[in-house]
């Protein structure tokens, strides 16, 4: 089932978002929670570190599993998805180091690597909240257009147009790393529960295509349409693509 909840800004966007992950928490303590980086997501982690500070949730029992992390940057490279969720999140919180998790982008074996990352999530009971963006290819995590909808976590060579999309965040194109690791869509579409967040205008073409479009391996993110569980949260900018009845009803 896919509900699609409005926003009317990014503001209330996160503070929808954090809410989600509120309870959650509150009902299973310890869930297992997928995590996401880029620029959506940051101020859905301001709003639960308000929420931990004001003693509303802890995290102390629950795990967490990124999306994704580049190629080759150290996680003390503040470019690295490891420093930005530590920067973010993570030591504003009660959260284990050792509970936290983030795909290896620079074990000597990836193969072995991606596979160690599929067995903790297995082990951990699987994922019970997967928070999502997109990228303005239809990208989830980092499976760029034409990644099998069966492939699981992976090496991926990142498109020209998703560097060029990341390179606000470092000091140049050429700076931005040409590999990543990246869960699979098969690992998100696994996760119990889905939440894809869409903010901005420059994102009203993606939503749209999403909502209306066919399901293909073109376009990542169709493939979420299938999940049996997933709710977008998108702002008054994302949606102007869209008809009105269709997100006031949910579908
Ligand atoms: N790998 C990340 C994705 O996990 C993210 O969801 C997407 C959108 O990012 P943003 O929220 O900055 O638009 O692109 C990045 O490249």
């Amino acid at each position: 089932m896919l509900t699609m909840e409005k926003a009317k800004d990014y503001t209330e966007l996160s503070e929808m978002a954090a809410e989600r992950i509120i309870t959650k928490l509150s009902q299973k303590p310890d869930a297992v929670l997928g995590l996401a980086t880029g620029s959506t997501p940051e101020d859905m982690y301001d709003a639960l570190i308000k929420a931990y500070e004001l003693k509303r949730i802890s995290f102390a029992e629950a795990t967490t599993f990124n999306l994704d992390e580049y190629v080759d940057l150290d996680p003390s490279d503040e470019n690295s998805y490891a420093y930005y969720m530590y920067h973010h999140l993570f030591r504003h919180i009660d959260l284990s180091p050792d509970n936290a998790h983030l795909p290896n982008g620079k074990s000597a074996d990836p193969d072995a690597a991606c596979q160690a990352y599929e067995q903790l999530i297995e082990k951990a009971g699987g994922i019970d909240l997967q928070v999502i963006g997109i990228g303005l290819n239809g990208h989830i995590g980092f499976n760029e257009p034409y990644t099998p909808f069966e492939q699981r976590t992976h090496v991926v060579e990142l498109d020209e147009t998703t560097r060029k999309a990341n390179a606000r965040f470092f000091p140049d194109l050429d700076a931005v790393p040409t590999h990543a690791v990246t869960m699979g869509i098969q690992n998100i579409m696994e996760s119990k529960e889905l939440l894809l967040l869409v903010a901005g205008e420059q994102k009203a073409a993606v939503l749209e295509r999403l909502v209306y479009g066919d399901k293909t391996e073109a376009f990542p993110a169709s493939i979420i349409k299938d999940h049996p569980n997933v709710t977008i949260i998108a702002d008054q900018g994302a949606l102007s693509g869209l008809k009105a009845a269709d997100y006031q009803t949910g579908d």
